[in-house]
């Protein structure tokens, strides 16, 4: 059987994680070495060959395009549907994946000791996207995750698998706050800091965990960009909060 069983030690998160206070209430923390190596790759093993994985077409700015990566989403009964560039994603019961709530409990483990709320356990529900990249070609287009129901101050937490990926911050222009996603276009090639502190990379390495925090999904953007380089294949799971009314 499966067991996420994060570093035993999480005092020692000060030295493994990494906070980038983005400013303005947004924060993000990323651990590195989240989960063992060798039990990162049989989690990898288990999405690769378990999840239901599915290439939608959606409707973005009026045109058809198929959706530059394979999805499947997983969440609690009782939540609303979810909809996005008219595409209404079947919710599969998390009881259907066991390993799904191995690595939340870790999540959670985790987050209590570096101060998130993710989670307090009874009073939410939760639901998570599995992504999986098949190559350089695939990406993920610069969106937020700014929903009603994770509440204005969103904890999005996400846990990388396989090939490592750039992921991009951005910060959002002045007008731009209705900015939604778009994944017909690609994000920039670059990956670097920007002199003006408005963009932050991050590696995410296999077994990784990125927390995004407080107004980040308000004023930021994210994206994993295409990468000519990325021959193999990466999953990601972006676990959300839904508060409970
Ligand atoms: O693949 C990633 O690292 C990010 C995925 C993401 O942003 C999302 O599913 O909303
Ligand atoms: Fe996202």
């Amino acid at each position: 059987m499966l067991k996420a069983n994060p570093n035993p030690n999480p005092k020692d998160d000060s030295k493994k994680s990494r906070t980038v206070d983005l400013g303005n209430g947004s924060s993000v923390i990323y651990v590195p070495r989240f989960l063992a190596y060798d039990v990162a790759w049989e989690f990898f093993n288990y999405l690769d060959n378990h999840i239901p994985w599915t290439r939608p077409t959606l409707r973005v700015f009026g045109r058809s395009c198929t959706q530059p990566r394979d999805t499947c989403y997983v969440a609690s009964a009782g939540l609303p549907d979810l909809i996005y560039s008219g595409y209404q994603p079947h919710a599969h019961s998390w009881d259907n994946f066991p390993p799904l709530e191995d690595i939340l409990d870790a999540v959670s483990m985790r987050s209590s000791h570096l101060t998130c709320v993710f989670l307090v356990p009874s009073l939410v529900r939760s639901n998570v996207f599995a992504c999986l990249l098949k190559g350089g070609n695939d990406y993920v287009g610069w969106h937020s995750d700014d929903e009603k129901l994770y509440g204005s101050t969103p904890e999005i937490a996400s846990v990388s698998f396989g090939c490592e990926r750039d992921f991009i911050l951005k910060k959002k222009s002045g007008k731009s706050s209705q900015e939604r996603r778009s994944d017909d276009k690609p994000p920039l090639k670059r990956s670097s800091k920007s002199s003006q502190d408005d963009q932050h990379s991050f590696m995410l390495k296999h077994g990784s965990l990125l927390v995004m925090r407080g107004n980040t999904q308000r004023d930021w953007l994210h994206s994993v960009p295409k990468r000519a380089k990325a021959e193999t294949t990466r999953i990601n799971l972006t676990f959300r909060l839904v508060l409970q009314e």
